[in-house]
């Protein structure tokens, strides 16, 4: 058996993507061939807010479906809070650094730019908690893969923000100026994290998949993302949450949570912070207290900032 492992084509998801494949070699013992599939995320340059929500993950899934691959590695942030029927997510590997990070030129950080820096991302989220933060930047919607963004600090752009992880597995980490503290600029839900996917009927690669999973990472990335089911909102929503997560001493199997969101309007007039902590033993539970993190800021009137 050969396991059929499909990517996207762009480098960060080539990268990502061996790097599960050999993971998935490693516990199953068995051949694992990569399948390159070409989305339309990444055909278009369009605005990611304009090509909707799960425009990296349709073709993907469509070949899970064809029987084309076996096996699908996302970036969990990307999917779309709704898992369809017919396909399962036996794995959450452990995590990367969840935290947003700075590009800038001449090794800044955010404290070093001046008022009317010009700071590029494409993400409402960055974007309005850049904003929030008034001090006076420009801020520039770009789009991309992360060698051309960061290809541009220095030229058209003072810095940019990326995804810590993103630039740590296309091997560009020593390019960060800045990890960003959570406090400062909290990252998407499942930032960080791969999913990966596969048939729900495949018992066989449920179960390979399965030995990948990390307890930490699945109860985060679970809660985090529950946050934005319940809010109904997508990946481009000013929305953003994050799990820390420690060993519960009460129990071995349970994990302590230290979740925080946040809902932000996008001019950064306005942001609605909330948090919580609870022992998780099940992702049902972990489900369960992003649902009422999400329910508190509900309460609080976050709903006018979503609209
Ligand atoms: N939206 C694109 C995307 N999807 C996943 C990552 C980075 C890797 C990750 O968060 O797992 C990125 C790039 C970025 O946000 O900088």
């Amino acid at each position: 058996m050969t396991i059929r492992v499909g990517t996207r084509g762009s480098k960060l998801a080539m990268a990502q993507t061996g790097h599960a494949a050999e993971q998935i070699e490693r516990v199953s013992g068995e051949a694992v061939k990569l399948v390159p599939i070409t989305t339309t995320g990444d055909t278009s340059s369009a605005p990611v807010t304009e090509l909707g929500v799960g425009v990296f993950v349709n073709q993907l899934r469509q070949a899970l479906r064809d029987d084309e691959i076996d096996v699908a590695v996302h970036s969990f942030k990307d999917l779309p809070t709704a898992q369809p029927d017919d396909l399962v997510i036996p794995a959450v590997p452990a995590r990367q650094d969840p935290r947003d990070c700075l590009i800038a030129s001449e090794g800044r950080t955010l404290d070093d730019l001046p008022p009317g820096s010009r700071i590029g991302t494409g993400s409402p989220r960055r974007m309005s908690q850049l904003r929030a933060l008034d001090r006076g930047w420009e801020i520039v919607p770009i789009r991309g893969n992360i060698d051309s963004r960061s290809a541009r600090v220095g030229n058209d752009l003072d810095a940019v923000v990326l995804a810590a992880a993103g630039l740590r597995r296309v091997g560009r980490e020593s390019d960060i100026t800045q990890s960003i503290d959570p406090l400062t600029m909290l990252p998407a839900p499942a930032q960080g994290a791969l999913a990966l996917e596969c048939r729900k009927a495949d018992k066989t690669n449920s179960a390979i998949l399965y030995k990948l999973n990390d307890r930490y990472a699945h109860f985060a990335a679970t809660a985090e993302r529950a946050v934005l089911a319940r809010l109904e909102a997508g990946c481009t929503a000013p929305v953003a949450a994050l799990a820390d997560t420690s060993e519960a001493d009460t129990d071995p199997e349970a994990v302590d949570l230290y979740l925080r969101a946040l809902v932000a309007a996008e001019d950064g007039s306005r942001i609605d912070r909330n948090s919580v902590t609870a022992t998780v033993s099940s992702p049902e539970e972990a489900f369960a207290l992003g649902t009422r993190l999400a329910d508190e800021l509900l309460d609080g009137g976050v709903a006018d900032l979503l609209a």
